[in-house]
């Protein structure tokens, strides 16, 4: 538990929730996960015990991701999951209540904001912002977004890829797809059932992603043995994947990343893509640490892309950082505000 009226920067991701306290850093890193009883309504666990009862409750229990692909998908169970999390890390007496921001995925609607505020409001806050994720994951990658100087900021997450630019603290050209880390394992499946008739997991997947996933071609080839389920006999079965087999699986994804990138590269302003042609394009989130996915992306548009040092938690790392800001935050108006300056 926490100094009583420490500030508080929420990072309300589709994977994980991570809460950062003024002066102490990352407090908390949990899946967003809530477990929930069908017959009572009733929350029975949220956040890693939740997840640890994935696959071994008995029928009445479920669980429920309520953020998906991005979006609040299950608005009660959402609320219901900052509350638990806010209550955990600050405890429910409060003296001083804290001022909370909080980062939401980009496709989160007005009406959804307002939620996420009430819901924050009533866990204890004194004041509640919300931030734009890219905006956050631009402060979190260290550049300064307050001059007038163009920055593109790529953040690949598990269930969206955000492409913003970023000049005096707002976002100028924007666009968010339903395309990252958890499309990929999709596309790892699919290639895996229907290239070698084998039934893999999810988590055998991103396993394969994350270690031999490849976006542009690899000098010297790698490859990794798994296990799944041969289709036809039902029995289990290892088999020996190639990093070019996942470059296969993988090119429909990717491409549609950089395509996406181009599209807003297209959509800016002439001063400001010459600004980012100077300084690169910065990457962050986990899928950005897909093998030669900064590569494919810079001979897509020509332009430099860096990968952002401590990619995973940059935005969480920024909304930490955006409480520095939050006396700029306050002299706008009130609960609502969703541009950093
Ligand atoms: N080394 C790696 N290579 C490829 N992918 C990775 C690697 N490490 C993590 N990932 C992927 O990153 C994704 C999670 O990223 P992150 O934690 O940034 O998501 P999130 O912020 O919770 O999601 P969102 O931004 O969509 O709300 C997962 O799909 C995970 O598999």
């Amino acid at each position: 538990m926490f100094g009583i009226g420490s500030d508080i920067g929420i990072d309300l991701g589709t994977a994980s929730v991570l809460v950062f306290v003024k002066g102490k850093g990352i407090v908390l890193q949990e899946p967003s996960v809530v477990a929930i009883d069908n017959n009572t309504n009733r929350i029975l666990a949220v956040g890693e015990e939740a997840r640890r009862m994935l696959g071994r409750t008995p029928g009445n229990i479920v669980a429920i991701r309520p953020l998906r692909d991005g979006v609040i998908s299950n608005y009660e169970m959402t609320e219901r999951m900052i509350k638990y999390f806010i209550n955990k890390t600050v405890g429910k007496k409060l003296f001083f209540k804290p001022r909370i921001i909080v980062c939401v995925p980009s496709g989160v609607t007005e009406v959804e904001k307002r939620a996420v505020i009430d819901a924050t409001n009533e866990a204890g806050a004194r004041t509640t912002h919300i931030i734009e994720e890219p905006i956050a994951a631009a402060i979190g990658a260290g550049l300064d977004i307050s001059q007038p100087n163009g920055h593109m900021v790529v953040d690949i997450g598990g269930g969206t890829c955000d492409i913003a630019v970023i000049s005096l603290g707002g976002i100028v050209v924007s666009t968010s797809i339903k395309v990252a880390g958890d499309k990929f394992d999709e596309a790892i499946i699919r290639y895996m059932r229907k290239k070698h008739n084998i039934m893999i997991g999810e988590r055998t997947a991103e396993d394969l992603k994350i270690n031999i996933g490849t976006a542009s071609p690899r000098k010297d080839e790698i490859s990794m043995e798994v296990r799944g389920r041969n289709l036809i006999s039902g029995l289990p079965v290892n088999i020996q994947v190639s990093s070019k087999e996942m470059q296969d699986a993988l090119e429909e994804a990717v491409m549609a990343i950089a395509e996406a990138v181009h599209s807003v590269l297209e959509r800016t302003p002439p001063e400001l893509a010459a600004d980012i042609a100077d300084q690169g394009i910065i990457m962050t989130g986990g899928g950005a640490l897909l093998w030669g996915l900064d590569k494919l992306i810079s001979n897509r548009t020509g332009i430099p892309v860096y990968i952002a040092e401590d990619t995973v938690s940059c935005v969480a790392k920024g909304t930490g950082k955006a409480l520095d800001s939050l006396h700029i935050l306050e002299q706008g108006s009130q609960n609502t505000r969703s541009k950093y300056l």
